[in-house]
């Protein structure tokens, strides 16, 4: 047996055996966005629709699924679950339905980009070109160029608008050297109105493909095509990256995605309880949203768990379920204790550091500012005493930790920045403060 569709008709028997086995709520919440991808190598490849639902199949049924299948062929053959498009005419995804500008929740932290796609929306190749979205793992890039697309779409149905992965382009740039058919290669990305180039971070080190895609650039853009890339940073910072590709991403706007703040991620949770029609408490979004700041895709995969584990263990979604449901991601609900670590934690976090440098002896000018403003924050929100603050800062005098919070305050007064990255911190540690 060798063939695709030999396999997939196994592939329909393991399912039908794993819903037999779970019960047909479970494998309705799980199971139907499951499929057969492709054989490549002896392994099969299954496409799943997120990193969660591929955890929760992995790490539950995907042994047993394994061993029917095994069962069923009689060979040695392993199940990879995956969240990348593998079959052969996958390589260029169209657009989540989902990635849509009404479905975006608009927050300071990404207002001004919002604003940038938007515009590149209605008049695609006349507001900015290249438009450069960056932003760190989960904050909405994908889903902005994605909306973008839908927007071009909407507006004018005959466009041809295209959305890749550097990921995916850089494999079908190998798969086109590898069968000859560079041409080929080169006609399906060169004849389109819009490229939406995903992850460009991803072609670093790769020359050849940075080559190509240089030319893939210049052809669009030569044509008054639009261009839109995103990244997890600024063009500057991605290493390895040729410096005509990276003035070229200068030549148009470049915009930033930031964590979006308390407020947001409520809202942001609020809209997708909404949409997925979950009845949800408030003081329940909230609870998530305090506790998930940094990357968007954890806050819905949090709700979607919660709500996976109260429809399959048929219980209420309420505080309760939540503690439970979220106890290996989240603390339990109530006040949350603000102790010096979690300040110094935060602050080596905003400042890049290691824990074991802000408490070190080493007093460059990267640790000294970081480390007094961790103590003036210690200060404002623990009960701590000087003394006390000290000792957990690596054994230091109490004289040290007062000539730092003097200093912190008198550079506060003369410096609105820091007063502002104080503030934030503070708002960090302590989601109440200011409130
Ligand atoms: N402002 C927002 N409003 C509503 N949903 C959002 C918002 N920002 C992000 N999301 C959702 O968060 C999830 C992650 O977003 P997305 O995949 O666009 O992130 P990304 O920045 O492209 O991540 P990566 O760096 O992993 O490529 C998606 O489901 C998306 O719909």
């Amino acid at each position: 047996m060798s063939y695709d569709y030999d396999y997939i008709a196994v592939w329909d028997k393991v399912l039908q055996s794993v819903k037999a086995e779970i019960g047909s709520t479970s494998f309705d919440i799980w199971f139907p966005q499951v499929k057969y991808n492709t054989c490549r190598n002896e392994k099969i490849y299954i496409s799943v629709p997120n990193t969660l639902t591929k955890e929760w199949i992995e790490s539950r049924y995907l042994e047993n699924m394994q061993k029917t299948f095994r069962d069923l062929t009689q060979q040695d053959i392993n199940l990879i679950l995956t969240t990348e498009p593998i079959g052969k005419d996958a390589y260029i995804s169209p657009l989540n339905p989902k990635y849509t500008f009404d479905t975006f929740v608009v927050g300071n932290s990404n207002r001004f980009a919002h604003a940038a796609c938007y515009a590149v929306g209605e008049a695609p190749s006349r507001a900015y070109n290249p438009l450069f979205i960056y932003g760190g793992v989960g904050l909405g890039k994908t889903h902005l160029m994605q909306a973008i697309g839908h927007r071009i779409l909407a507006n004018n149905p005959k466009y041809s608008v295209m959305y890749v992965s550097s990921e995916q382009f850089t494999n079908e740039l190998i798969g086109a050297i590898k069968d000859d058919n560079t041409p080929g290669f080169r006609n399906k990305y060169r004849n389109i109105d819009v490229l939406l180039i995903d992850d460009i971070q991803f072609l670093a080190g790769k020359e050849r493909t940075q080559e190509e895609f240089f030319h893939t650039f210049n052809t669009l853009y030569e044509a008054n095509k639009q261009l839109v890339i995103s990244s997890d940073r600024p063009p500057r910072n991605i290493p390895t990256l040729e410096d005509r590709l990276r003035s070229r991403f200068e030549w148009g706007l470049i915009t930033d995605i930031q964590i979006p703040d308390l407020e947001t991620r409520i809202a942001i949770l609020r809209k997708k309880a909404q949409t997925d029609d979950f009845n949800i408490p408030y003081d329940v979004l909230d609870y998530i949203a305090n506790y998930i700041d940094s990357n968007i895709r954890e806050l819905e995969g949090a709700l979607v768990r919660l709500v996976a584990y109260a429809t399959i263990n048929d219980k209420p979604l309420n505080m309760a379920t939540a503690a439970e449901a979220l106890k290996d991601i989240l603390p339990p609900p109530g006040p949350k204790k603000i102790t010096i670590e979690c300040i110094q934690k935060e602050v080596c976090k905003y400042y890049d550091l290691e824990l074991s440098e802000m408490l070190s002896k080493k007093r460059n000018k990267q640790l000294v500012v970081p480390r007094q403003i961790a103590m003036y924050i210690c200060r404002k929100l623990t009960d701590a005493s000087l003394p006390l603050i000290g000792d957990q800062f690596g054994g230091r005098d109490h004289t040290t930790v007062l000539h730092s919070l003097d200093k912190i305050d008198r550079e506060i007064n003369e410096q609105p920045e820091l007063a502002a990255v104080i503030d934030q911190l503070c708002k960090q540690v302590d989601p109440a403060y200011g409130s």
